[in-house]
Formats: C-alpha cells, sequence, structure tokens
C-alpha cells in the first residue's frame, strides 16, 4: 500500500518495486480524489501525489542518474482542459497535472532523462469515483448541475479508458497530453501558446 500524499510511503513502494522486480520501468501516477470538502486532500493527492511520483520516478530512471531511462503517465482529466465549472478545487488540481506534465515532459528534459512523461485526460467514467465527488460538491448549485450531468451525458466504460491507455503507451512524444471523450477516439492536445 503506497500513501501518495507521504513522501515517506512513496520512496518505500519504490524501494518494495525495486527489490522484489530488480528495477522500475514505468510509474502511472492514477491516485485521485475528488472532494471539494476538503482543498487540503484534493491538491495533496492529485498535483502534489503526481509531483511526488514522477519526482521519484525521475530519480530511479533517469539515465543522467546512470539508469535506462523509462516512462511516466499522469492521469489527470478533461476537466483539467476544459472549463468546466462544477468543481473548482479538483479541476485546478487537474490542470496542475497537465501542466507539470508538460514542463516536466518536455524535450528539454526529456532529452537527458530518456524518462517519457505523458498525461491522460479522460472525460466521465463510469467508475464509483463520480458519485462519491458528486457527494463531496463545492456547493449544492455544483451537486445539482453534475447529478444532472450524469444523466444527459453518456459515460466511458472502464475498458475504453484502459483502451486509451494502452494506446498512449504507443505514443512517443514527450509531455502529450492526451484526451478521451465518449463517441470520439482518443486524441492529442497541444499548449495553447507556443
Ligand atoms: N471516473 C472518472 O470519470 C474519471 C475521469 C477522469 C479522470 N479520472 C481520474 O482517474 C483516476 C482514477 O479514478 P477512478 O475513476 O478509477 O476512481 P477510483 O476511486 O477507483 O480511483 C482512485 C484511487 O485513488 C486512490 N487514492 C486516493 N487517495 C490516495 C492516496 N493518498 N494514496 C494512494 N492512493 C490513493 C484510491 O484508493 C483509489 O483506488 C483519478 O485520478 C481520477 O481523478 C477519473
Ligand atoms: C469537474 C466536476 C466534477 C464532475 C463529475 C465528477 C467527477 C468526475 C471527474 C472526472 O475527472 C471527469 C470530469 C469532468 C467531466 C465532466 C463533464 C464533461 C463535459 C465534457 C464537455 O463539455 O465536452
Amino acid at each position: 500500500m503506497c500513501d501518495v500524499t507521504s513522501d515517506e510511503s512513496f520512496k518505500g513502494a519504490f524501494t518494495e518495486c525495486k527489490k522484489n522486480f530488480g528495477g522500475i520501468d514505468i510509474l502511472i501516477n492514477n491516485a485521485g480524489v475528488g472532494d471539494e470538502k476538503n482543498l487540503q486532500a484534493v491538491i495533496n493527492v492529485n498535483l502534489l501525489g503526481t509531483i511526488r511520483g514522477t519526482s521519484l520516478a525521475l530519480e530511479h530512471m533517469s539515465k543522467d542518474k546512470g539508469h535506462e531511462g523509462g516512462r511516466v503517465i499522469n492521469v489527470a482529466s478533461i476537466a483539467g482542459l476544459k472549463d468546466i465549472p462544477f468543481g473548482p478545487y479538483y479541476s485546478t488540481s487537474k490542470a496542475g497535472i497537465v501542466h507539470y506534465t508538460r514542463v516536466i515532459g518536455h524535450p528539454f528534459h526529456f532529452n537527458y532523462t530518456g524518462v517519457l512523461v505523458q498525461c491522460f485526460c479522460p472525460s466521465l467514467v463510469k467508475t464509483p469515483f463520480i458519485h462519491v465527488t458528486a457527494s463531496r460538491s463545492y456547493n449544492p448549485q455544483c451537486e445539482a448541475a453534475i447529478k444532472s450531468l450524469f444523466g444527459k451525458m453518456p459515460l466511458l466504460e472502464v475498458e475504453e479508458a484502459t483502451d486509451a491507455l494502452f494506446t498512449l503507451l504507443e505514443d512517443n512524444k514527450p509531455g502529450n497530453v492526451m484526451v478521451l471523450e465518449n463517441g470520439k477516439a482518443p486524441y492529442f492536445v497541444a499548449p495553447s501558446v507556443s
């Protein structure tokens, strides 16, 4: 068990993996919470957890540190790209993940680390997460809006999200950000300003 809010716990997970598997090739930063009643948790798990994990992955995989290179996938959300107003803290944490991925995954860093850092931004996926998140909304207006969204929008199946993740694993562009929306093939988005 790894608590991504704890440096010690995260470091321990890396040490354990290294001991059991001989090395680390890939990290998927997937841990997330949607709890607008707990700003600290949202930022600490979603954004800081991703930064902690990526930093450790770089330490354990970077070519300039004597390793072979590797791969990091940061799971953000479409809420980190579009102005969806119903979860201000959650969306901000996910936007932070998108930007952090673009910066730390930039070819400038990839050229000496050999670690491919990329981001995955799905829309609504059919997991209990969305209902837990709705029950911990920013305010009653947001709660009502989120619940009405569930009735109106088709939800992605978990298998569609995992398939898209495999497609992302075939891509090799440093810092790339993939979006998955219902009814569309997965697509990549460029930074808005170059
Ligand atoms: N379900 C969706 O609609 C959706 C859409 C886009 C992005 N996401 C993101 O996908 C990721 C996975 O979500 P999910 O839908 O599978 O929900 P989920 O609740 O099944 O997964 C979240 C996981 O994060 C773990 N977690 C929470 N705090 C943690 C901590 N401190 N340390 C370690 N692990 C911790 C939980 O134990 C849980 O297993 C999340 O980052 C979420 O924001 C979900
Ligand atoms: C952002 C507010 C919370 C929304 C529902 C609860 C949890 C879901 C979290 C996922 O990360 C997905 C986030 C937002 C998707 C919501 C709407 C998609 C609208 C897409 C569009 O307008 O094109």
